[in-house]
């Protein structure tokens, strides 16, 4: 894997002629940034422009990474729904990137994935036989297969049950420490234990919020994570 860069997104998005946002992102190299806003906002859109994909909308500025070289393969995307293929089964729907490349797919490492995620008895199910959680986690795994300096997550654990999202969290920021991640999100708890860096849009523009002083992952339970995630909600409730 190369080094992960960081990476600016800086300019102005209009859709239909209208504009929708103004941003002046930066993501930090090696570090978890959370992006928190309303919805329709522009977030997963933010995530399209980072890949490179179309929007429906006009972008006018410039996305760079730091050490100059193009995003192209360098990244991974799981998208808020899970994409997962109907017709592969859970470990071939984990492996799905290297089958796409050509390549052969490391299919004990998607295994042990699979197993960190809880669903190594799904391995040889069909998507339709899981529950929006499992497909999710199934998901996650494929991923995290990716090993990509740069990681894209769009609400990546909305669908779990409280304790298995604490793991889910637990298990990203393991896997993928180091790396430079941007994750969507809605939840002020998720952004409060998981981000080295906050930014919040609105229709204002980019803001970067405060985080607690310790590194993340937080503990969910620390008074400095739930100060943190108190802060953030009152804030989002006013905005709202
Ligand atoms: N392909 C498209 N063509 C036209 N408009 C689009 C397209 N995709 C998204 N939009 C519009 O762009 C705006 C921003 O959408 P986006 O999905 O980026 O918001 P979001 O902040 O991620 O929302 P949410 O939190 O609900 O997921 C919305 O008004 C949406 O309807």
């Amino acid at each position: 894997m190369t080094p992960p860069p960081g990476i600016t997104l800086a300019g102005d998005y209009a859709l239909g002629g209208a504009p929708l946002f103004r941003a002046n992102l930066h993501l930090r190299a090696g570090e978890w940034t959370c992006l928190l806003g309303r919805s329709g906002t522009g977030k997963t859109t933010i995530l399209r422009l980072l890949l490179g994909l179309p929007t429906g909308g006009h972008f006018a500025g410039q996305i760079a990474a730091t050490d100059g070289a193009s995003l192209q393969n360098r990244v991974s995307y799981m998208a808020q729904s899970d994409l997962l293929l109907p017709w592969l089964n859970v470990l071939d729907n984990v492996c799905i990137g290297a089958r796409l490349r050509g390549t052969i797919p490391d299919r004990a490492r998607a295994a042990e994935l699979l197993r960190r995620v809880g669903l190594s008895g799904a391995a040889h199910h069909m998507p339709r036989q899981l529950s929006g959680g499992m497909r999710q986690r199934a998901a996650l795994a494929r991923t995290l297969c990716e090993d990509r300096p740069v990681v894209l997550l769009d609400e990546p654990f909305s669908a779990l049950d409280a304790g298995t999202r604490a793991d889910m969290q637990d298990l990203a920021a393991q896997a993928l420490a180091g790396r430079t991640v941007l994750l969507v999100t809605h939840d002020p708890a998720e952004a409060a234990r998981l981000a080295h860096q906050i930014v919040l849009l609105s229709p204002q523009g980019t803001a970067v919020w405060p985080t607690a002083p310790q590194s993340p992952p937080r503990a969910i339970d620390a008074p400095d994570t739930i100060a943190s995630q108190s802060r953030l909600l009152a804030h989002l409730r006013c905005a709202a």
